[in-house]
């Protein structure tokens, strides 16, 4: 389980993550999903260790990863800009970590069959593709059979073969009753993958539900109306995949319409409308808002010289 209380990370005047609080559940599939910038990868470093939280504190089955006699073996993590020596095969890199952390010989040829590394795990990590790197990555990740798995947009580079294999292997992963968190920017990969999201943006959890629960209440526009002919506008605006509720006297909850929509039936028929509040975007929508902005970011990003720490 991985719990953060909390969180923050600021650089300088920049905060990375602004006090963010959840908790990473065993035995399912738990997606961290949010734009380029929005904080997954700072939130997963601080998870492992590797920055220390401006304020807040993250907790790996109950203590700070630091704390861990044998971390490796508690929580396996892939993490983007991962260091492997390049003239150094698979197998070697794997077995020098193995070593180091006191994990058998035997456990490295386990990784490699479990990962599809298979031939390549002896050709020299230099001349590997984004996707065989990737799958080294996840297998140094699961080395120590940890508990916990944290991976960083673990399909980026991926084919869609190797797509499909990490969907696979994040589920079996899950299904053991191991603690799952994959991050990743897009709302259709974690659809297919995840049965829990958590969804990050500019810093904040703006949600954290079961999948399902997210897929369901997408797309459905819900708005309030007040009106001094409820009844006759409800009739106006009933049609098929409408649902109009009257919950108190000159208000509607109109459920699979946009406002403007009833905005121009009211105004075609004559009604005055007085209020018009849509109660709830949508995830999705929330989550295009945000990744709307990042585009934005991006392109500025490439305008100007890139700042250091940029990983793409
Ligand atoms: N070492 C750093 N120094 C300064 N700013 C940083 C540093 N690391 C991250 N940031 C900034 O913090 C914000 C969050 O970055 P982070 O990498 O955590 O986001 P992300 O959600 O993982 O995005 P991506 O999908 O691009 O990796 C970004 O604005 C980023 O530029």
């Amino acid at each position: 389980m991985i719990q953060a209380q909390d969180l923050a990370k600021a650089y300088g005047a920049k905060t990375a993550v602004d006090g963010v609080t959840f908790t990473v559940q065993p035995g399912r599939v738990t997606g961290f999903l949010g734009p380029n910038g929005a904080g997954k990868s700072t939130t997963m470093r601080m998870i492992m260790g590797l920055d220390a939280p401006t304020r807040g504190t993250v907790t790996v089955n109950g203590a700070p990863y630091a704390q861990h006699r044998a971390p490796l073996r508690e929580i396996g993590a892939l993490l983007e800009a991962r260091a492997v020596h390049p003239g150094r095969s698979a197998y070697h890199h794997l077995r020098a970590l193995a070593a180091t952390h006191a994990i058998p010989t035997r456990r490295v040829d386990e990784v490699i069959e479990l990962t599809g590394l298979g031939a390549a795990a002896r050709k020299k990590v230099r001349g590997f593709s984004l996707g065989m790197g990737q799958r080294l990555g996840i297998a140094a990740a699961l080395l120590g059979d940890p508990q916990v798995v944290v991976l960083d947009e673990p399909v980026n580079g991926l084919d869609p073969e190797g797509v499909l294999w990490v969907r696979n292997l994040v589920r079996h992963l899950a299904a053991e009753g191991r603690t799952v968190f994959l991050s990743s920017h897009l709302m259709s990969e974690m659809a297919q993958t995840a049965d829990h999201l958590i969804v990050i943006g500019r810093g904040r959890i703006i949600a954290d539900a079961p999948i399902q629960e997210i897929l369901d209440g997408q797309g459905r526009a819900r708005t309030r109306v007040r009106t001094d002919r409820p009844a006759e506008l409800a009739a106006l605006l009933a049609r098929d995949g409408v649902a109009v509720q009257s919950p108190d006297h000159e208000l509607l909850e109109v459920t699979g319409l946009e406002p403007r929509e009833i905005a121009r039936t009211a105004l075609g028929a004559g009604v005055l409308v007085y209020e018009l509040t849509p109660l709830r975007a949508s995830l999705e929508e929330a989550y295009l808002e945000l990744t709307k902005d990042d585009v934005e970011y991006q392109s500025q990003a490439h305008a100007a010289p890139a700042p250091s720490s940029a990983e793409e």
